[in-house]
């Protein structure tokens, strides 16, 4: 199987969640032979503001430096999980070398 990009998910109430993911991540790199792949780096449960342990500046710092998106959800509120994979499309779509605009993919 193909894989053209990957969406890496960790709980905002959750340090550990958030060390792990960067584990992943250089294990991802390291399997696949690759110094860059297109990732969407995901915090959720943006619901639980209260018990909010990852700031939303260590994860956007952490996206950066992968050169990957990020975003802040809410799976249970559904909150801006479409927008997850669309953005996800458009990276990979970008490293493919296909301009956004010609892409045919719609998602609804
Ligand atoms: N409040 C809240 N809970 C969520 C959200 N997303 C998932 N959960 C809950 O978090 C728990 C773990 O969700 P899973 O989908 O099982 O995620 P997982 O990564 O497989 O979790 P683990 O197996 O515990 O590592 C479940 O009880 C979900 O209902 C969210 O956005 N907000």
């Amino acid at each position: 199987m193909d894989f053209h990009g990957y969406v890496l998910v960790y709980s905002i109430t959750s340090q550990k969640s958030f060390e792990v993911i960067k584990i992943i991540y250089e294990k991802l790199l390291d399997v696949m032979g690759k110094k860059y792949v297109p990732v969407v780096l995901v915090g959720n449960k943006t619901d639980l503001h209260q018990e909010r342990m990852v700031s939303t500046e260590e994860g956007r710092k952490l996206a950066e430096s992968w050169r990957a998106i990020f975003l802040e959800t809410s799976a249970k509120q559904n909150e801006s999980v479409a927008d997850i994979f669309h953005r996800l499309l458009i990276s990979i779509e970008s490293e493919n070398g296909n301009p956004q605009e010609k892409s045919n993919c719609i998602i609804s």
